[in-house]
């Protein structure tokens, strides 16, 4: 039956009121009359009842708790958790870009309910929302909207939910993040750059690296032997808890210019999922902020010093850019003014090697875990033992002139070809010439659209030919610069043997005079 106008509904609510009113009335005259000892009695039968009619017990989590804009962290895990089993069990599901994650999440949309099963235990989840009625001005709907998650168990199952069950979705939530999560690249300022609105020394951007393990050109035992310590490392929390030491490992990688140091840093940050931290020392002001740079990383991630002997003079003071120009190989200046330039004027940098030290394995370095630290370095020779000994630097990689082994690779990345008649020459020439990966990559790189294999090839045997053609000539002229100086240096000696001898000549004859 439809009623037609507001007085009908009007007189339904009138009665509804009333009715409510009396028993309000009833339990009040209830509370007052009746013995206390007697009204406890019958809540507790009552809740007794209750248990047995209705066994199960529900928990909520909402989605703002406390601080009412800050988003609860367990909200999110679940929310993640549930991801993975409501986009296979719901009906319907709602699509979200969530910050920092890579992919679109599906999670259930609200009144939706979905079931999981734990050690035997049947868990029923169901996503809600409620409005909030308050007529404030918000910027932040999403608080008003009160969103909620309740979990619903029997009760004979409290110890299992709350001890493993909760436990194992927050774990399981987290590492689901951790894996869709964009990894990123981090770079710090200089100190001075820290304005006002910058909460972190760190600034950064997503970290989209494309190399891996499997495009990087070295020998396969030595880069199977590298993966297999980077995974035992990311394995190892408990065993580094029973030996009491931080979670952390250092990786030294040194080598000549162009062979594959940086891109063995974004392979094993890709291996294994991390972040990658790059710590600039020339922009470091003193000890106190270096402390602050790695008290901010986070944990699962990757902190690189690249070419630390350019960063910094390891016997405890910086080195100043003439005394570095003045000493050095002509390749060692042309890096370190490279390197220096990036700093020009701005150059009052006070970390020392102490400082540095600490970095790596003071106290402050066990706080956060799962961090790797990276030195690379062209100039092995140049370090100060302590910053690389065993312990600082667990492993020490030497990344090398380019073998046949690591050209397989290269020839398998850019022309998907394992064998070809011009290997054996290249075999060959490569035994005899030091070649860097970089060089042979660049040879392999088509130029136009009609390079094939066979053409790049060609054009790495003859590039092959010229190295060794200019390290011929340049051992030659080594060798003549060497004869000339070894010839000055005998005119040299001749010379003041002759000086020498005629200056006792005249003393001789001064003697006989007298
Ligand atoms: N081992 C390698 N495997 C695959 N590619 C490589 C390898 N080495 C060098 N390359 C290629 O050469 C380029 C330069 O290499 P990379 O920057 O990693 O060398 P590096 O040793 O870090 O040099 P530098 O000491 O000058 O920083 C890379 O972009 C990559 O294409």
């Amino acid at each position: 039956m439809i009623y037609s106008g507001s007085s009908a509904a009007g007189e339904k609510w009138a009665q509804m009121g009333s009715a409510i009113a009396g028993l309000m009335f009833a339990y009040a005259m209830f509370q007052q009359y009746f013995p206390s000892f007697l009204l406890s009695f019958l809540e507790k039968q009552s809740r007794k009842l209750m248990g047995y009619i209705y066994p199960y017990i529900t928990i909520t989590f909402r989605e703002f708790t406390g601080e009412r804009l800050k988003r609860s962290e367990l909200y999110s895990d679940i929310e993640t958790y549930l991801s993975t089993h409501s986009s296979t069990r719901a009906k319907r599901l709602k699509a979200e870009v969530v910050k920092d994650s890579k992919s679109v999440m599906l999670s259930m949309d609200d009144q939706e309910e979905v079931t999981d099963d734990f050690q035997g235990v049947r868990l029923w989840w169901r996503s809600s929302h409620k409005t909030s009625k308050t007529q404030s001005i918000s910027f932040f709907p999403a608080a008003d909207e009160k969103r909620y998650y309740s979990l619903t168990f029997h009760r004979r199952h409290r110890d299992v939910v709350t001890a493993s069950y909760l436990p194992h979705v927050m774990e399981t939530g987290k590492e689901i993040s951790i894996k869709n999560r964009q990894r990123k690249l981090y770079t710090n300022s200089s100190g001075d750059d820290r304005g006002y609105y910058r909460s972190s020394l760190w600034s950064h951007v997503v970290f989209e690296h494309p190399a891996s393990f499997k495009t990087l050109a070295m020998e396969p035992k030595k880069k199977q032997d590298i993966i297999n310590d980077l995974i035992t490392f990311s394995k190892a929390k408990d065993y580094y808890d029973q030996i009491g030491k931080a979670w952390k490992r250092g990786y030294l990688l040194y080598g000549p210019p162009g062979t594959g140091k940086s891109t063995m840093i974004a392979a094993m940050a890709n291996l294994l999922g991390y972040d990658v931290y790059d710590l600039e020392l020339t922009a470091v002001k003193d000890n106190t902020q270096l402390r602050k740079l790695l008290i901010e990383t986070s944990s699962k991630s990757i902190i690189v010093i690249e070419d630390i002997d350019c960063s910094l003079d390891l016997t405890g003071q910086r080195k100043k850019k003439k005394e570095e120009d003045s000493e050095g190989d002509e390749e060692g200046k042309e890096a370190i003014a490279k390197k220096m330039g990036k700093n020009d004027g701005k150059d009052g940098s006070k970390v020392t090697l102490s400082g540095l030290l600490n970095f790596i394995d003071g106290l402050w370095s066990a706080c956060g875990s799962e961090r790797i630290i990276v030195f690379t370095t062209n100039y092995l020779e140049k370090l100060d033992p302590a910053l690389i000994r065993r312990g600082r630097m667990d492993k020490h990689i030497e990344l090398s002139y380019c073998s046949f082994e690591a050209f397989k690779v290269l020839a398998k990345n850019y022309h998907q070809i394992d064998s070809h008649e011009l290997f054996g020459d290249i075999e060959k020439a490569l035994g005899e010439t030091n070649m860097t990966p970089a060089d042979v990559a660049e040879s392999l790189m088509p130029k136009c659209s009609d390079d094939d294999a066979d053409a790049c090839l060609k054009t790495l045997v003859e590039a092959i030919s010229r190295a060794k053609e200019e390290a011929r000539m340049k051992a030659e002229e080594e060798e003549a610069a060497k004869e000339k100086q070894a010839e000055e240096e005998a005119k040299k000696k001749e010379k003041q043997a002759k000086a020498k001898s005629e200056k006792d000549e005249a003393a001789e004859n001064d003697e006989e005079a007298e």
